[in-house]
């Protein structure tokens, strides 16, 4: 589940007289998704997502995540429009928490994914670094290089719980990153949580990005590096070269690659494993006793760290130079 705040009837019913989208026919919450609290309101103009925003966000954030969404849909990328109110404004406050109504997008999130999922979001994730290129706001990535370092103790060698000789993995794993992570290549806006779960597709097309809620300026070949990790691996860890080699040509064709970018994939797919690997570990150790979120395996993402340390050559991820 993912509905922490319980909007009451009347709450809406009021909350809605402050924009034009028509009178409030249900409110169903999603299950899906950790980190907010959304939920599905029709209207007798249509059906929106409300998104109560709860502890994690930062309230100085949710400008940068709207305005980006705004600026994508403005740059032909499909994703859910922030509404804004008869005030203009789409940043609003309800039941105490920051909120905002965006637009609801049609499609499924692909429960198994196959080659063609790959070469569709190579293909989109391409076109929105190039629609980011003009977005004004700025939002250094939280969870980069510094950031790890802050999960990693806040993790207090907990990792233990879940592996032996974990935190001294992930200690030597953080050094090597902290020395090797390269500083100089092509940066701009990226999602950084582009999941199968945040992208839906109608058949084989892609309909849609949602959840820009972690989006940020960085790396823009980290981006590929996180859906390495997150697209091409199979059930039992085995790594997909041919939905790796279908997403990076696809977005190859939008967006070539340079040089430096190519040849720094192996380092940055360790830094995104380590990423991922770093926030499940933390959540998993700090697991309240019969929360209804299960957390996500860190476990996981030690399988893909130990492939990305493994690689020998470029090529092994289905690219050449
Ligand atoms: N604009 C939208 N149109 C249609 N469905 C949406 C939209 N936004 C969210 N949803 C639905 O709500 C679910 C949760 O959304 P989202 O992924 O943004 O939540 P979250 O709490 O930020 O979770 P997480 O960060 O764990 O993915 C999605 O899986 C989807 O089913
Ligand atoms: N996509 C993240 C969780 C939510 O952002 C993960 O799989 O660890």
């Amino acid at each position: 589940m993912a509905v922490y705040t319980e909007v009451p009837d009347d709450e809406v019913e009021n909350f809605l007289t402050e924009y034009d989208i028509g009178d409030v026919l249900s409110l169903k919450g999603i299950a899906e998704g950790v980190e907010n609290s959304n939920y599905i309101l029709h209207t007798t103009m249509g059906h929106y997502i409300l998104t109560l925003y709860e502890k994690r966000v930062e309230k100085a954030d949710l400008p940068f995540f709207l305005g980006y969404m705004q600026h994508l849909a403005n740059n032909g990328i499909s994703c859910p429009v922030p509404v804004a109110g008869k005030d203009g404004q789409s940043l609003k406050e309800l039941c105490g928490r920051p909120a905002a109504i965006t637009t609801f997008l049609d499609g499924m999130w692909p429960r198994r994914i196959q080659p063609f999922h790959c070469r569709a979001l190579g293909k989109t994730m391409a076109e929105m670094h190039l629609a980011g290129q003009d977005f004004s706001l700025q939002r250094p990535n939280a969870l980069s290089v510094k950031g790890w370092k802050e999960v990693l103790d806040a993790c207090e060698g907990k990792g233990e719980q879940v592996k032996t000789g974990l935190t001294d993995i992930l200690n030597k794993e953080y050094e090597f990153l902290e020395t090797e992570w390269p500083t100089s290549l092509p940066q701009g806006v990226i999602h950084a949580d582009m999941f199968q779960d945040n992208v839906f597709f109608i058949h084989e097309k892609l309909s849609g990005i949602i959840d820009f809620y972690f989006a940020c300026n960085d790396i823009l070949a980290y981006e590929l590096a996180i859906c390495l990790n997150a697209w091409c691996f199979e059930q039992d860890n085995s790594f997909n070269i041919t939905k790796a080699q279908l997403m990076l040509r696809a977005y190859q064709e939008v967006r070539p690659l340079e040089e430096d970018e190519i040849n720094a994939l192996p380092i940055l797919a360790r830094g995104a494993s380590l990423r991922f690997l770093l926030t499940r570990l933390y959540d998993w150790v700090n697991h309240p006793e019969g929360a209804f979120v299960k957390p996500k395996d860190p476990i996981e993402y030690l399988n893909k760290l130990k492939f990305h340390q493994s690689v020998k050559s470029i090529s092994d991820y289905g690219i050449t130079l």
